[in-house]
């Protein structure tokens, strides 16, 4: 029986799909956490934890150092609610561009006579640009990037991507007519709106900053829909004070923006859809299972590609340093053990490696024995067997 952790509130018809082999919330030694927006960096992890799952995109609230070092695996749901970010920055785009919450809020404030007395003549208060023929400058193109792109031409915008990282496989996503900027200052420059979608790490905190507002035209427009400090807030702010920045519209809250007409934050709602959840916790629940049921890693954080196709009864994995002579350790100690390997595969990824033995055969004693053997090799972080159901 495997035992999984779940944080914060995950969609039930996600954590469905685990199978009768799994209990939830039950042990204080899970195999795996299924989490949303916990911060798991206060935490140590239990030397029990094998893998972790975040439900949706951004893994800055994981400490992936720590689990590497603990031989855990990371993995996010890439993708899984993109589509629920990209319906909400199209709807701040037109929100944004029609003057929207000042005016579905007008009645509010009025008598009933009022209403019928004064609409006509107050109409002239709210009135708002079109998108057609805006531009917008999208920086990253990846799940969300890319759906909010495409969105936008058939808005009929002009639409200028930055990402000087898009895979091969994401620009497949990007309609033709999305314009490539060489510079991110390029690609604001002659923006009407600008949207970031990138992931939060060292070389995309404070991305926006100074410069690069200073680089959009008075008057623009700027969406944080990624991470908190990725915009940089304090110049956000001295931007529209000095009427640079027409409006900033973020998801994630901080003191300076409080108060103000022209900042929205919303509460971190990006991925808040009945869809985006279950898509997010049942994507979350296939992971944990291949991974603890087969050892097979397929776009994880932290870890290389590797599948293997588990046919034999047992399969070793090895998570270890990526380091030189590993694979000969790892098969002496297989031989040593008199065991006889059916299949082997080794992958890198960074300053980690992985390796997967498949072995038709196993007793007891032997099989506890090579674990123990393969946990003192010095650079192995992480030894399991797994049982061929
Ligand atoms: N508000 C929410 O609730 C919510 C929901 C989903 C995702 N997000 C956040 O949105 C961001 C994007 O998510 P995603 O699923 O599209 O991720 P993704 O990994 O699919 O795409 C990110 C893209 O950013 C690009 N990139 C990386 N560094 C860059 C840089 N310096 N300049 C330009 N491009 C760069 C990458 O090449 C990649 O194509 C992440 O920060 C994620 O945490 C927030
Ligand atoms: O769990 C959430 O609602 C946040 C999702 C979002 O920030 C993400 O990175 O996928």
């Amino acid at each position: 029986m495997y035992q999984v952790k779940t944080y914060n509130a995950i969609a039930q018809a996600g954590l469905n799909t685990f199978t009768q082999n799994y209990t939830l919330n039950q042990s204080e030694h899970p195999d795996a956490y299924l989490i949303r927006s916990v911060n798991l960096h206060q935490q140590t992890l239990p030397e029990s934890l094998k893998v972790i799952v975040r439900a949706g995109a951004g893994v800055n609230n994981v400490p992936v150092d720590q689990a590497t070092a603990n031989g855990t695996a990371v993995f996010n749901t890439p993708g899984s609610n993109a589509n629920a970010v990209k319906e909400l920055v199209i709807a701040l785009l037109i929100i944004s561009s029609r003057n929207l919450m000042a005016a579905t809020s007008y009645s509010a404030k009025h008598t009933e006579a009022d209403v019928s007395q004064r609409t006509e003549h107050d109409k002239t208060k709210f009135n708002g640009t079109e998108l057609l023929g805006k531009t917008l400058a999208v920086i990253g193109l990846g799940h969300v990037g890319s759906l909010v792109a495409n969105a936008a031409l058939t808005l009929g915008m002009n639409v200028i991507g930055y990402d000087p990282y898009l895979s091969a496989d994401a620009a497949w996503n990007i309609a033709k007519q999305v314009q490539r900027a060489a510079t991110l200052k390029d690609a604001v420059k002659h923006a009407d709106y600008v949207t970031v979608h990138v992931p939060k790490n060292e070389d995309t905190l404070n991305l926006i900053g100074p410069d690069e507002l200073a680089a959009m035209p008075a008057g623009a427009n700027l969406f944080n829909y990624s991470r908190i400090g990725i915009v940089n807030n304090a110049a956000a702010v001295a931007a529209l004070d000095a009427h640079h920045l027409t409006h900033y519209y973020t998801d994630f809250g901080e003191p300076q923006l409080a108060n103000r007409d022209d900042v929205t934050v919303t509460p971190h709602i990006g991925g808040s859809t009945i869809e985006a959840e279950v898509n997010g916790a049942t994507q979350a629940a296939k992971t944990i299972m291949t991974y603890l049921e087969t050892g097979n890693v397929k776009s994880a954080i932290n870890l290389p590609d590797l599948t293997v196709p588990f046919n034999a009864a047992y399969r070793f994995t090895v998570i270890h340093d990526n380091v030189p002579n590993m694979v000969s350790q790892i098969t002496s100690k297989l031989a040593a053990a008199n065991l006889n390997i059916a299949t082997m595969a080794n992958a890198a990824k960074h300053q980690t490696a992985y390796t997967i033995i498949d072995v038709d055969a196993l007793d007891h004693q032997n099989s506890q024995q090579l674990i123990t053997a393969l946990n003192a090799i010095p650079a192995v972080t992480r030894v399991r067997l797994i049982a061929n159901a």
